[in-house]
């Protein structure tokens, strides 16, 4: 199958060649080249082989990158002036069109059954406890958990790759050693990698492209193309495959975009098409109005969907930001997924995705145990099973845990649901209804009552200056007022922030507006609150917080400005 969404709906749509170059002449070939430095064993991941898959990819979808990112900055504006996302028009007939479906799990070992699936970063010690957790999936992840530092980036891949070829051990300070608890890569969870977004560069390798222009490589292209180029070959003899997490898509044609990426990087490596599988993150406001035909452009190569509930709600504060406080969400601790808006989006997943043969995975519950507090871990368990009897009950396949000791919670949910069957794609859900008003009812939820307190502006701020400290320090996920926070939740602290001003929204206890300069003050006292050391980040972490929630342009991404102004060249940064 190679038809797009524009022949199925008969309006061709012209895409660069895959086996071009995008500048006309299909013969010139571009480059990449390493700036960054090159620690121990860098030379194991950036071999001039890799480099030149890595051109290869360049060559043929930098452009598009491009051209997708400035559709994303011409929708969202469409969207701030008034336009409400809706279901497209254009592409009805392939949402009205019975007869297709996703490859799914078929042909794909390990990914028949993902009913919990762990996610974390890819040092090497969380890499060996992923994979020694009994999960039936790891979610490798250098994207919402990952500090995205150049050591991160290549020190991730070397510990993927000893992974997935048994070999990855590792010792801490205290002399606490750590090994895989089966060279066999086939009696562990399935590792499905999670590349950057189409929104991140990576400053550490640049791209020329054939008519000599230079600029900074695609980090997606990036962390996807390593991944695949060093280890495709080795996942499938070893009786598993390249896997793929898709983070923070916006709409069918990124979609198109990546499958396009894979259908040249298996050509590229020899590989049958269809050997890579992904899943997609349907985690922004416009995807959720594309997920079938997002479905429709990666089916030869789809698995499934998962329902990003944090990148989710930072999108929507996002596409809101400027409509006034009748769009505000209340304190993020007052969102559960049960509210209608947040409901309509989940069980449109589950019936899209069964609908056409897909994995429909949930999410991720922020309430994480802590071994020394006895009752922080009930409070998590609580949580975490009642959220994960929703979706089990509303028929998820699979969900998300951020921590090991929550997989028997989640997975007693799922096995009183799914019992020895794998999955239950079988259930339609003919039942479920949603249109465009049930996606865009964000109002409905202050309405029944919640509130913007001052506590939760104060814990916003707190969060966010703590959460980019870690992330400029090298740490991509932390544990925070017993919460697990990350790149995702860190982005909605903020936007909130920005919002509220924005909306002149005032706080429900005090009855006082949200203005700058109270969240100036908060910053102050954030600020003088936090214990000091000599390698914290607070400060800089403050002048983060402020561009990305006081600025009167609402930055897109947090990470974008962090990355090039406080990230690239620090000491985390180098090897
Ligand atoms: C919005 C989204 O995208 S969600 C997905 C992205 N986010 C994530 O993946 C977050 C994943 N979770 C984590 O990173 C961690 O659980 C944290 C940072 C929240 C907490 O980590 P810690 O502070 O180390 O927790 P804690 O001390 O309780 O850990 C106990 C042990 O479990 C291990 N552990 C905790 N979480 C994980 C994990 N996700 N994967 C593997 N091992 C883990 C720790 O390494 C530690 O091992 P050790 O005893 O050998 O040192
Ligand atoms: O990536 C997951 C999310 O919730 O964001
Ligand atoms: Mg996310």
């Amino acid at each position: 199958m190679t038809s797009t969404i524009e022949n199925h709906t008969g309006s061709p749509e012209a895409t660069a060649s895959t086996s071009g170059t995008g500048t006309g002449d299909a013969t010139a070939r571009g480059s990449v080249r390493v700036t960054g430095t090159l620690g121990p064993r860098y030379d194991e991941i950036v071999t001039p082989e890799a480099l030149d898959f890595l051109a290869l990819l360049h060559d043929a979808f930098a452009i598009r990158r491009s051209e997708r990112l400035a559709e994303r900055r011409r929708r969202r504006q469409e969207v701030a002036d008034g336009a409400d996302p809706d279901f497209r028009p254009e592409t009805r007939p392939v949402r009205a069109d019975p007869s297709w479906r996703v490859a799914g799990s078929a042909g794909a070992p390990g990914l028949e059954d993902r009913r919990v699936e762990i996610t974390g970063p890819t040092d090497p010690k969380m890499t060996i406890n992923a994979l020694n957790s009994g999960a039936k999936v790891w979610l490798a992840d250098q994207e919402d958990a990952s500090s995205p530092t150049w050591r991160n980036v290549v020190e991730g891949q070397l510990a993927l790759r000893d992974a997935i070829r048994g070999t990855l051990t590792f010792t801490n300070e205290a002399g606490k050693s750590y090994e895989l608890r089966s060279p066999r890569l086939a009696e562990l969870p399935t590792i499905v990698f999670r590349p950057r977004g189409w929104h991140m560069v990576e400053k550490h390798l640049r791209y020329t492209a054939p008519d000599g222009v230079r600029e900074c490589a695609s980090a997606s292209l990036v962390d996807f193309g390593l991944y695949f180029f060093h280890n495709a070959r080795e996942l499938v003899a070893r009786g598993r495959g390249p896997y793929f997490y898709l983070p923070k898509l916006e709409g069918y044609r990124e979609a198109r975009l990546w499958n396009d990426a894979f259908v040249l990087a298996q050509s590229a490596l020899g590989l049958p098409r269809g050997t890579i599988r992904a899943t997609v993150l349907i985690e922004t406001l416009p995807a959720a109005f594309e997920m079938e035909e997002i479905l429709y452009e990666l089916r030869d190569h789809c698995a499934g969907l998962n329902a990003g509930r944090w990148d989710y709600l930072f999108s929507i504060i996002k596409a809101f930001r400027t409509r006034g406080d009748s769009y505000v969400l209340p304190d993020r601790s007052q969102v559960p997924m049960t509210a209608p808006f947040m409901r309509a989006y989940t069980e449109l997943l589950v019936q899209t995705c069964h609908k056409r043969g897909a994995h429909a995975i949930g999410g991720m519950s922020a309430f994480i145990p802590d071994r020394r507090n006895p009752e922080v871990t009930e409070r998590a368990f609580e949580q975490v099973r009642a959220d994960k009897r929703r979706e089990a009950g509303d028929g998820f396949d699979g969900t998300w845990v951020a921590h090991p000791d929550l997989i028997d919670v989640a997975r007693a949910e799922f096995d009183a649901v799914l019992g020895e069957t794998p999955h239950q794609v079988a259930r339609q859900r003919p039942d479920v209804s949603v249109g465009q008003h049930d996606l865009l009812d964000v109002a409905s939820v202050r309405r029944s009552g919640a509130t913007v307190t001052s506590a939760g502006l104060r814990s916003n701020v707190s969060i966010g200056i703590r959460y980019i400290d870690a992330w400029l320090r090298g740490t991509g996920a932390a544990a925070l007022d017993s919460l697990m926070e990350d790149a995702a939740t860190a982005e909605i602290s903020r936007s909130q922030v920005w919002q509220w001003i924005a909306a002149g929204t005032r706080t429900d206890d005090d009855g006082q507006p949200i203005t700058r300069e109270r969240v100036e003050e908060l910053v102050r006292e954030v600020v003088a609150e936090l214990p000091r050391s000599a390698d914290d980040r607070v400060d800089d972490a403050a002048a983060v917080f402020r561009a990305v929630a006081l600025a009167d342009d609402f930055p897109s991404f947090l990470t974008v400005g962090a990355y090039s102004q406080f990230l690239v060249g620090s000491a985390v940064d180098q090897p």
